[in-house]
């Protein structure tokens, strides 16, 4: 247990976190998630108490949040729910039920389209982690075929591709053929359908599936709607030259002076600009309850990374939250959720569980999401989590660098942001080589207690806060000063000389206006 000692000049403070237990304590901090949940009022922070969160932790969407006023319902808020009802009812892209999937990877060995950073199987591990995140879906078979042509209609040459589809066609029971490309144009996926016989999906489709899926709040359901549009619309372009079966696409609708296709462009257009207020609707709610965090000065952590790295598993392990249900599954958390955790000093934080990134994910799918990572733009520090165990996880580092450098985040907060190298139990000996990172196993409790010491100097540093042991009369005003102006962690009385020792989270400019009034 880590504590601050009260072990000072008179006036002075420590800045250092030294081990130790006072000798008499008052008023000692409630234990976490509780205490926290005081400090934001009855509805916890952020939808703290989030009606159906799907029992993995707390939303931070606002939902059902009851945190004041503002959240109170009124028949405009019944008619904007009954709105984001209506768009998200609607077909899956994908239907229900188990697929048997072959999986096609095409490998660019040379020219401009070969990856630089990566190779084809773990490329292939990947794309079958995705089938497998998917309940009832799994590979049955996995074809790692060569192609100089990746950008060509058909994606192999004419003679590989006969022969894929000799072998496709030969395979016995299989449902569904995963061809490992980000996007496949609708007349490619008709024509590699009609010559395979089975469905053929795309990275983009799968994905998009597991979204949908694992989406849990209404704002993620939102978002997931807004990224399945665009291929909704190319789907439409295609099945719709002929809805009639006679060429019917440019053909006026009776009386409207429109034709089929402009009436399908407009509804999908109108669509879109009713989830995108939908969405913005729903952020504004968070906006609000972020401000109402702020205010009351409890710090904010994102913890952020690759998909599977473990970041819910490292909150879980910082905070005690046992309704917080990391899984082995790509994009297993899709809404971002607030959980709060004591740091060493006895200061709360509130981490944020955000979705984890994805190498090649189509860059609608991210700007629909993006807007889900604006909240760490809001937040005091930056934790980026690796997965040091996965043989990528130096590509893995630079995507997830790349999509944080795309949010235009504020560059004290990038400047700032912090490394944990997680699953070391999985990597005997590692010790990490970059200046701030630090090596931990959330799953077994390694590395925490350093972690969280780095944690709490890190928010200090970056809330302009200090964690200070003050030597006050009991006598005087100064304590009740304090417990107004600053957040008391401890006090330590000293009977014998009327004074008490006490601990204080305070900010740079409290603490000068202490020194002020109490200049002694
Ligand atoms: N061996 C080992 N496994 C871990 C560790 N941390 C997490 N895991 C496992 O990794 C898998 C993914 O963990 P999550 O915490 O769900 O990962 P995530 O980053 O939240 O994943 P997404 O929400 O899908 O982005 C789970 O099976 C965890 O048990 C660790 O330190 N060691
Ligand atoms: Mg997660």
């Amino acid at each position: 247990m880590w504590t601050l000692r009260a072990a000072v000049r008179p006036g002075a403070w420590l800045s250092r976190v030294v081990r130790g237990r006072p000798a008499l304590r008052a008023a000692p901090p409630p234990p976490c998630p509780e205490r926290v949940l005081s400090a934001f009022g009855p509805g916890g922070p952020g939808g703290l108490r989030g009606r159906g969160g799907g029992g993995r932790g707390p939303r931070a969407d606002g939902r059902g949040s009851g945190a004041g006023a503002e959240e109170e319902e009124g028949p405009e808020d019944a008619e904007a729910e009954a709105e984001e009802e209506e768009l998200l009812r609607r077909e899956p892209l994908l239907p229900a039920g188990a697929q048997r999937v072959c999986l096609v990877h095409p490998e660019v060995k040379w020219g401009p389209g070969r990856p630089q950073l990566t190779r084809a199987e773990w490329q292939v591990a990947e794309a079958r982690a995705l089938v497998h995140t998917l309940d009832s879906w799994s590979v049955v078979e996995t074809m790692v075929v060569p192609t100089k042509t990746p950008d060509r209609k058909l994606v192999f040459g004419k003679g590989t591709l006969e022969q894929l589809t000799e072998k496709i066609r030969g395979l016995s029971g299989i449902t569904a053929v995963f061809l490992n490309v980000e996007r496949m144009s609708v007349p490619t996926k008709k024509e590699l359908e009609a010559a395979w016989g089975v469905q053929v999906f795309d990275r983009v489709t799968v994905v998009l599936h597991i979204f949908r899926r694992n989406a849990r709040t209404k704002e993620a359901r939102l978002q997931v709607a807004l990224a399945e549009l665009p291929l909704l619309r190319s789907h439409m372009k295609n099945s719709i030259a002929h809805p009639d079966g006679r060429g019917g696409s440019s053909r006026y609708i009776m009386g409207s002076g429109e034709s089929f296709r402009q009436m399908q462009q407009r509804l999908m257009k109108e669509r879109e600009l009713k989830i995108h207020r939908a969405l913005e609707r729903l952020r504004r709610k968070r906006q609000l309850l972020g401000t109402q965090r702020r205010r009351r000065e409890v710090p904010v952590v994102s913890m952020v990374g690759y998909t599977n790295c473990g970041k819910t598993t490292l909150i879980k392990a910082l905070t005690g939250d046992a309704a917080m249900q990391p899984r082995d599954q790509l994009f297993a958390t899709l809404d971002i959720t607030a959980h709060a955790g004591p740091l060493p000093s006895g200061m709360t934080v509130v981490y944020m569980d955000t979705i984890g990134f994805l190498s090649q994910l189509p860059h609608s799918l991210i700007e629909s999401f993006s807007a889900t990572l604006v909240d760490v733009a809001h937040s005091d520090l930056i934790v980026h989590v690796r997965d040091l165990s996965h043989p990528e996880t130096e590509l893995q580092k630079a995507s997830v660098l790349s999509a944080l450098q795309s949010l235009r985040l504020p560059t004290p907060l990038l400047d700032s942001m912090l490394e944990v190298h997680n699953k070391v139990d999985l990597v005997p000996g590692y010790s990490p080589s970059e200046p701030r990172a630090l090596a931990v196993s959330a799953l077994l409790g390694l590395g925490l207690d350093e972690l969280k010491a780095e944690l709490e100097d890190a928010v200090l540093r970056a809330t302009g806060r200090q964690v200070l042991t003050l030597r006050v009369r009991l006598a005087g005003p100064q304590l009740s000063w304090l417990h107004k102006e600053a957040t008391v962690q401890d006090v330590h009385v000293v009977p014998e000389d009327s004074v008490a020792h006490v601990t204080v989270i305070i900010s740079d400019s409290a603490y000068g206006k202490f020194r002020k009034l109490f200049p002694e």
